[in-house]
């Protein structure tokens, strides 16, 4: 494997798969295995994962429309929802049935959104949170009676150290909820840190985010990679995904129906039917940008849909060819 990273044009690490990759396909040093994971509700199977493997020391991106299993997936891989059925394992250890505090224990952590609870505790609280592996009402009691006093200390010093990486040192003392869209997703992504992880799931982390501060986060998620660490992220902006994503994972209804290294993939034909759906009657090349030429009021019309239907900025961006270094970079500076 090869890897590296810088904020400009981020290496991408490479070799990560055995042979085609397809969906299921094996990886070189894979950190998860899951296997036959099923999730119904209702009549609606919302999971249905035969095999999948996340690549260790790679930043992933899982990706699909509205209501293709994402989120549920994520639930189910960090103990926060119970699958029908399934194994699989983190790290080589079994994870199925294991609680979330244990999961995140054992050093795989999501990040979460800043509830209305979580915001009325300071930066350093929420940080403090994140060290105790959040386990609930223990984290509570104590951060009122702090019995281990060496250890609050150290904790204390980790959070203030990882703050001013994410530049939110000078907020400490500030309510979490005074925070603006992006400062409290670096957050999330601070807290998340302050359990040293293996592996760090990131659940839309460019939602909601200013593009001042989007470079920033970039950068914070190609360093988790540059520092060791595991990343896989749900999100719906390709500009993103295209741009630090080793490798992509493609879900549709519940399935899992393309992997690949991104440029791979989002000329995948799977992929692009999956997103466009039912639009499948018009020219795909032209919606894509594949096919040169006018498009018509009526593609316009059909690209603001799916932009709309997908979350995407910008979706002929999103399955167009492959970007030269120079247009990545201007899509990072939007
Ligand atoms: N708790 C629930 N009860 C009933 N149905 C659910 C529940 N959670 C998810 N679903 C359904 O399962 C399907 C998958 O939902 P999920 O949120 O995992 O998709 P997603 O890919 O994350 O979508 P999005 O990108 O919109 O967040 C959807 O049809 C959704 O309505």
């Amino acid at each position: 494997m090869s890897s590296n990273s810088s904020s400009q044009s981020p290496v991408k690490t490479t070799g990560l798969h055995i042979g085609d990759a397809a969906p299921g396909v094996a990886k070189v040093d894979p950190i998860i295995i899951a296997d036959n994971v099923t999730r119904t509700f209702g009549g609606l199977k919302a999971v249905d994962v035969e095999h999948v493997e996340i690549p260790r020391g790679a930043i992933t991106a899982l990706i699909g429309p509205n209501g293709a299993g994402k989120t549920t997936l994520f639930n189910l891989l960090t103990g926060f929802d119970k699958p029908d059925t399934g194994t699989w394992t983190f790290d080589g250890t079994r994870l199925n049935g294991i609680p979330a505090f244990r999961v995140a224990r054992m050093g795989q952590v999501r990040t979460f959104q800043l509830t209305k609870a979580l915001g009325l505790l300071t930066v350093l609280e929420n940080m403090k949170l994140g060290a105790q592996k959040q386990t609930g009402e223990n984290v509570f009691s104590s951060l009122l009676k702090p019995l281990w006093r060496k250890q609050e200390v150290e904790i204390e010093e980790r959070a203030m150290e990882i703050l001013a990486r994410f530049k939110l040192d000078t907020k400490k003392d500030d309510f979490a909820a005074s925070l603006s869209g992006g400062q409290r997703k670096l957050l999330e992504m601070a807290r998340a840190l302050m359990s040293s992880p293996k592996l760090v799931m990131l659940d839309e982390p460019m939602a909601g985010v200013n593009p001042a501060l989007t470079q920033s986060l970039l950068d914070h998620i190609l360093n988790l990679k540059t520092e060791g660490m595991s990343v896989l992220f749900v999100e719906h902006d390709m500009h993103m995904v295209r741009h630090i994503a080793d490798w992509v994972i493609v879900m549709a209804e519940g399935r899992i129906v393309a992997e690949g290294d991104p440029e791979t993939v989002m000329q995948d034909a799977a992929v692009i039917d999956a997103y466009l759906g039912s639009h499948q009657d018009v020219d795909l090349g032209v919606v894509t940008g594949r096919i040169s030429g006018e498009k018509t009021a009526e593609v316009e019309d059909l690209l603001a849909e799916i932009d709309a239907e997908v979350g995407l900025t910008d979706s002929s961006a999103y399955i167009a060819d492959t970007p030269t270094d120079d247009t990545a970079k201007e899509e990072d500076t939007k």
